[in-house]
C-alpha cells in the first residue's frame, strides 16, 4: 500500500532550515516531488503564508511552530523536525488538529557528545583564552590553572541519550562520572547517580547540560546553581538556551568562580548566519561561544534527513504513526487488494462505536483494524474492501468528534 489519494505529485513538502540532501533524496525516491527547500528558517508572517498549503512540512530547531501557525496550516498532515528537541513546536496544537510529529531522537547524539568532551579539554587548559591572546600578538606560556582531565570529576544533569553517551566517552578518558536526572537511570561504566543536584554541583570540575527544555528546565540553572559549585569548575551546555541564566553566568566569569564555560545554544538565536549574535559572553575568552552546531556534523545531518524523511513518507504511504512524539501509535499490517482509512478524532465516549456502526449499517467488511488513543485524540486505522471505501469515507467524515481524515489504496 504506498498510493495516496492525493497523487503524490501534488502532495507538497515545505523544508526549512536546509535540512541534509538525503532527505530530499528519500522523499524523491517515494515519488513525491512537489518539494519547496529553503536554507533559513522563516518569520512568523511568511512562515504562515507558506505552511497554507504545505501537507508536510521539515524544520529543525530554528522554526517556531505556534498554535497560530498551525492555525494557518490547513492541509498540514505531519511534521518533521530533523533535529531531537521538539520544544519549538507547539505540540498539543499540533494534536488537537491532528497533525502528527516525528524527530530523529538518536542521531545526532554522538556529535554532541564529542563536542562537549574537546570543550571540557580545551577548558581545563585555557586554551580559549590563550588562542585569544596569541591571536591578538600576545604569549602566554604558562601551567597556571591548566589541568589534565584525567581523574577529574563530571557532572552530568540528564542522563538520556546524550548525557549516557558523554557519560561513557569520558570514562574512556579516566574521568570520573556522576550524574543527576529526575529519574532513575541505570549507570553505564562505573558512573554514580547522585540524588541532589546542589551534591553534584559541589563535587563536579565539569558540569554538562543535557536536559530538554520543558517548564521544569527553564531557568534551572541560575545564580544558586553556580553559587553551588566547585571554585573553578566549568560549565557546558549544548542543551537549550532557556535552561541556563546567561546574566548570572555572566557574573560567574567576571568574579572567575568559574574557570571557563562552553555554551552552544542561547535564549536567544539569530535566525540566520547574516543576523547579529548578541550576548553578554562575548566579552568573556574563557567562554566558548558556538553557534547552536551541537549536532552540525555531516554524519548526523546525513542520518536524520534519512530518518525523518523516512518516517513521513512511511506515515504519508501507510498511515503508521510509530514514535511519533505526540499520536498513538499505530502500525497496521498491509492488506493487499483492500483499501485503508485513516481516521482521526477526537478522544470522547463513543467514537468507536459510531465507526462501527458505519460499518455495520452499511455491510461494509473491515479487513483489519487499528485503534490507539492518547488523551486527546483516537486514531484508527481501517481496511476496507476496495469496493466500499468510498462510502466509508463519506459516512465517516459525518462521524462526531471527526478531525481528519484520509484513504489509502
Ligand atoms: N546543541 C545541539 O545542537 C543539540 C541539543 N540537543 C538538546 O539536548 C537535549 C537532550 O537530548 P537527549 O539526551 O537526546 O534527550 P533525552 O530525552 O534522551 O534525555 C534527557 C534526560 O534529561 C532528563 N531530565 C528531564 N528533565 C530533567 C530535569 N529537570 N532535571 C534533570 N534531568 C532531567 C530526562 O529524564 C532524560 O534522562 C535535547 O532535548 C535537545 O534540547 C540535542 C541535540 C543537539
Ligand atoms: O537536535 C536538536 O535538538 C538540536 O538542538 C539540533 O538543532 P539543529 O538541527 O542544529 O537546529
Amino acid at each position: 500500500m504506498s498510493k495516496t489519494s492525493l497523487d503524490k505529485s501534488k502532495i507538497k513538502f515545505l523544508l526549512l532550515e536546509g535540512v541534509h540532501q538525503s532527505a530530499l533524496d528519500t522523499l524523491q525516491q517515494a515519488g513525491y516531488t512537489n518539494i519547496e527547500y529553503l536554507k533559513t528558517a522563516l518569520p512568523q508572517d511568511e512562515l504562515k503564508e507558506k505552511i497554507k498549503d504545505a501537507h508536510f512540512v521539515g524544520i529543525r530547531s530554528r522554526t517556531q511552530l505556534t498554535r497560530e501557525v498551525f492555525e494557518s496550516a490547513e492541509k498540514l498532515i505531519a511534521v518533521g523536525c530533523f533535529c531531537i528537541g521538539t520544544n519549538q513546536v507547539d505540540l498539543t496544537a499540533a494534536t488537537e488538529k491532528g497533525v502528527v510529529v516525528f524527530n530523529a531522537p538518536f542521531s545526532n547524539t554522538r556529535s554532541v557528545a564529542e563536542l562537549v568532551i574537546a570543550e571540557a579539554i580545551m577548558l581545563l587548559r585555557g586554551i580559549p583564552e590563550k588562542n585569544a591572546v596569541c591571536h591578538r600578538g600576545g604569549w602566554l606560556k604558562s601551567a597556571v590553572d591548566s589541568f589534565e582531565i584525567r581523574g577529574k570529576n563530571l557532572g552530568i544533569i540528564g542522563y538520556g541519550s546524550i548525557g549516557a553517551q558523554v557519560s561513557v566517552l569520558a570514562e574512556s578518558l579516566g574521568m570520573k562520572v556522576f550524574f543527576y536526572d529526575t529519574i532513575t537511570k541505570l549507570p553505564l561504566g562505573n558512573a554514580t547517580q547522585i540524588r541532589d543536584l546542589n551534591e553534584l554541583l559541589g563535587m563536579s570540575d565539569i558540569v554538562t547540560l543535557h536536559v530538554p527544555e520543558t517548564p521544569e528546565t527553564k531557568d534551572m540553572f541560575g545564580k544558586a546553581e553556580f553559587d553551588a559549585m566547585k571554585e573553578k569548575s566549568i560549565l557546558l551546555n549544548a542543551s537549550r538556551g532557556t535552561v541556563v541564566d546567561i546574566d548570572a553566568l555572566a557574573e560567574a566569569l567576571a568574579s572567575k568562580k568559574l574557570l571557563g564555560t562552553a555554551i552552544d545554544v542561547f535564549p536567544v538565536e539569530p535566525r540566520g548566519n547574516a543576523d547579529e549574535f548578541v550576548s553578554p559572553l562575548r566579552e568573556f575568552d574563557n567562554a566558548i561561544l558556538t553557534p547552536h552546531i551541537g549536532g552540525s556534523t555531516q554524519e548526523a545531518q546525513e542520518n536524520i534527513g534519512l530518518e525523518v524523511a523516512e518516517k513521513l513518507v512511511k506515515y504519508s504511504d501507510t498511515g503508521t504513526s510509530i514514535s511519533s512524539v505526540n499520536f498513538p501509535e499505530v502500525a497496521l499490517p498491509s492488506h493487499p487488494g483492500q483499501h485503508r482509512i485513516l481516521h482521526i478524532h477526537q478522544n470522547i465516549p463513543g467514537v468507536l462505536t459510531e465507526i462501527n456502526t458505519v460499518f455495520s449499517e452499511n455491510n461494509i467488511n473491515i479487513c483489519g483494524q487499528y485503534l490507539q488513543t492518547n488523551e486527546k485524540v483516537g486514531y484508527v486505522v481501517i481496511d476496507v474492501e476496495a469496493d466500499f471505501s468510498q462510502l466509508a469515507l463519506e459516512k465517516l467524515q459525518q462521524v462526531n468528534g471527526t478531525i481528519r481524515i484520509r484513504r489509502l489504496f
